[in-house]
């Protein structure tokens, strides 16, 4: 894979694949980390004398522009780190984009609008990702992969595009690669894998796989109620992949066989309705109740105090731990606890500790915590989980050639 060090440059106008996607209250960015990641890559080329054209996505948007999930505010944030002026352009490969991009001079960066404003970027049609590609690489000279947390998802700007341009890897995913490697290879067991946040249906299967990796899978946030639900308790209205179950029963029957234990949470902390995470407004209906007699209608929303406490032993004596979403609805403060419960005990533990996901590392910081205790901190959740697993990622693969 060439290296931002393979390319010559100067006065070419690079497009930067990045990811993002972070966090945002309204117009407020909660956690900057992803933008912060990325600016190494960016300044680098900036330095060297590029027109740097930076690209990502946004939330998930239908194709079509959303202002909610405008990256208008990401474009602030990005000038303020860079110490430069980031111009933005207000759609992706319009008239805005064209004119932001032929108005760059050598040295300076713009920022397009959401990808995901255009149906060609997340298409499933090759022939719609393709042109949505070929309008992309109409901007630019030069391509740089340096979007770690999308390079799973096989979209036009991260895997077409870099099939229309030279191209190469950015610092942050030769950064992340060289550090995933290494829970790849001899790992130092006991091996801890936990699992939570709310993208279920994306990250059960990666299960399959862990089973043959880990010694112990540890499941809370979102995930949890699947688990529940197959084991034939009831979960409210609480989040349920409900056609995982019989994948989710045939994983524990297989963890028996192969001695692999699954730890999964014996309460939760539920309320009647979603907190408002946007005000924060006392939840006043919170109650902890045991995992096997969730009430009808009540919503689980975090892993309760007893399920901390034995995700806390389970990680005690722990060598290396991958930790993806978040135990709960750790935005609001009355569902951070079991989140704050597992970042701490990973820092308790002598593990080499990875944290994984966009929301999973944003949790870690806007809890308090100082990263630099964790062994590494990903920019990537589905993304690392499917390296981990050992599957081809198309970001990945399309800069290998
Ligand atoms: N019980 C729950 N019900 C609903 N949402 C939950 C629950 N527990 C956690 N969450 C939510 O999960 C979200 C994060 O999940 P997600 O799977 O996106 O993790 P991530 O670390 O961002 O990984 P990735 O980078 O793959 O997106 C948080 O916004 C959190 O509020
Ligand atoms: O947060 C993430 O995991 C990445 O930005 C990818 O987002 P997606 O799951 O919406 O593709």
């Amino acid at each position: 894979m060439k290296t931002i060090d393979d390319l010559d440059v100067a006065g070419k106008r690079v497009f930067v694949r990045a990811d993002l996607n972070v966090p945002l209250n309204g117009s407020t960015i909660t956690d900057d980390g992803r933008i912060r990641a990325v600016a190494p890559t960016i300044a680098a080329l900036l330095e060297r004398g590029a027109r740097v054209v930076v690209a990502s996505h946004l939330g998930r948007p239908k194709g079509e522009p959303d202002p909610q999930y405008s990256l208008a505010p990401v474009a602030v944030r990005l000038g303020e780190l860079l110490g430069k002026p980031v111009a933005f352009a207000t759609d992706t490969v319009g008239d805005s984009a064209k004119a932001t991009v032929a108005a760059l001079g050598d040295g300076e960066v713009t920022l397009l609008e959401n990808l995901r404003f255009n149906a060609g970027e997340t298409s499933k049609d090759d022939a719609e990702r393709g042109a949505f590609a070929d309008e992309l690489a109409a901007l630019a000279d030069l391509y740089v992969g340096d979007g770690f947390g999308a390079v799973h998802r096989k979209h036009a700007s991260v895997f077409d595009l870099p099939a229309r341009l030279p191209h190469a890897a950015g610092l942050l995913i030769e950064k992340e690669l060289g550090v995933l490697k290494r829970l790849t290879e001899d790992v130092a067991r006991p091996y801890v894998v936990v699992l939570g946040g709310s993208k279920v249906s994306d990250k059960v299967g990666v299960i399959d796989n862990l089973l043959g990796k880990a010694d112990r899978i540890l499941i809370g946030g979102g995930m949890m109620f699947t688990f529940i639900a197959a084991q034939g308790h009831g979960v409210g209205s609480s989040l349920l992949q409900e056609d995982q179950i019989p994948v989710v029963q045939e994983y524990l029957a297989r963890a028996k066989e192969l001695g692999v234990e699954f730890v999964i949470p014996v309460d939760t902390a539920v309320s009647g309705s979603f907190p408002d995470v946007k005000t924060q407004a006392p939840v006043d209906d919170y109650a902890v109740v045991e995992a096997d007699a969730i009430p009808a209608g009540a919503l689980g929303l975090d892993i309760g105090p007893k399920t901390a406490q034995l995700f806390a032993e389970k990680l005690a004596d722990a060598r290396t731990v991958f930790w993806n979403g978040p135990m709960g609805v750790f935005e609001h403060p009355a569902f951070a606890d079991g989140t704050r419960a597992v970042a701490q005990a990973l820092l308790d533990s002598n593990a080499f500790t990875v944290v994984g996901g966009g929301d999973s590392a944003a949790a870690v910081r806007t809890l308090g915590f100082d990263e630099t205790k964790f062994g590494h901190i990903s920019t990537g959740g589905g993304a690392s989980l499917e390296y981990l697993e050992g599957k081809t990622l198309p970001g990945i693969a399309a800069l290998e050639d």
